[in-house]
């Protein structure tokens, strides 16, 4: 165990006489990476056999007999790693943002042809985060309002946060579930500087921090008549990630094709 998490799915399982899943992981080198290889090698059950951080090196993970690869790297890369370890039928478990339904449903097109192979993708491991975005959803069509912050460290790549975007898909679908407009009850027709009111993700609006202390932090604010009510969740440590993904290389291979998310995981 690398966690002093609680959470019954993290735990180590009794090993007994059950082989080891073999580990690989993509963007090794990397600030999540890191973080991973230390998890798988601590887990008894697991076993780390390749580390990359280079596109042309792939093919390392297949020649180390890896079942299973963690990808943390790059939203402009990350398709092809899932194209070849979906070719060479190893499971992926995928951190990296950048997805859209298009990606998905281009991934879901590859698995078509290897029904035993399976691929979640999230964008977020945190249970706390997985909790707030299952909450806002819950919330959102209760308010007229609805905005989000995302409050990153400064070497993040891409804005907003995947975890930002997928809230803000959740928050608009429940709305319009509800018969209510997606987006929030303020005018944006005034604004006098070019972003000033955030991205508009579905219509809601989605702002982004980046600032150095910070590691990955999100707010959902709602509002209505006198009231508010904020939802906020904070990861002051990457090591926050890990129960969820441990959780997601345990499981991958008995959830063959396309998993989004790790609600389903957690019973969620
Ligand atoms: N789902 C979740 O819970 C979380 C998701 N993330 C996401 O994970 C991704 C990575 O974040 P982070 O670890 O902070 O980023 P880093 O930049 O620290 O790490 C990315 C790593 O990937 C390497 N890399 C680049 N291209 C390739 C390639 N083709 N094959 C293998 N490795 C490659 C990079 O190497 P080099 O530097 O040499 O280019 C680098 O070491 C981001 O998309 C981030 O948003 C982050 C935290 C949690
Ligand atoms: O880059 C990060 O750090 C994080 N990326 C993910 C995202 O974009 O949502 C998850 C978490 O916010 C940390």
């Amino acid at each position: 165990m690398t966690t002093d998490s609680s959470l019954a799915p993290t735990e180590t399982p009794a090993t007994g006489e059950q082989p080891l899943t073999s580990v690989g992981v993509l963007g090794a080198r990397g600030r999540m990476g890191v973080e991973v290889c230390t998890a798988v090698n601590a887990a008894e059950d697991l076993e780390l056999v390749a580390m990359v951080d280079d596109g042309d090196w792939l093919f390392n993970v297949a020649d180390a007999g890896a079942q299973v690869v963690v990808d943390f790297t790059r939203p402009d890369v990350v398709m092809d790693n899932i194209r070849f370890c979906i070719d060479q039928n190893i499971h992926c478990v995928v951190g990296t943002t950048g997805f859209d339904d298009q990606k998905l449903a281009t991934i879901a097109g590859w698995l078509e042809p290897k029904p035993d192979v399976g691929v979640l993708i999230a964008p977020n491991f945190g249970i706390g985060a997985v909790l707030l975005m299952r909450f806002a959803q819950e919330a959102a069509r209760f308010f007229p309002s609805v905005e989000i912050v995302e409050l990153h460290h400064p070497g993040k790549v891409d804005a907003p946060s995947g975890t930002a975007a997928r809230t803000a898909r959740l928050v608009a679908s429940a709305r319009r579930a509800a018969g209510l407009p997606p987006g929030p009850d303020a005018t944006r027709e005034a604004d006098s500087l070019p972003g000033a009111r955030g991205a508009d993700v579905e219509g809601v609006p989605v702002h982004s921090i980046r600032l150095t202390g910070l590691v990955a932090h999100e707010e959902v604010l709602l509002g209505a008549a006198g009231e508010t009510l904020t939802l906020r969740h904070d990861s002051f440590d990457r090591a926050s990630f890990m129960p969820g993904v441990l959780l997601a290389v345990r499981q991958i291979s008995g959830r063959p094709g396309l998993t989004v998310g790790i609600e389903s995981l957690l019973g969620l």
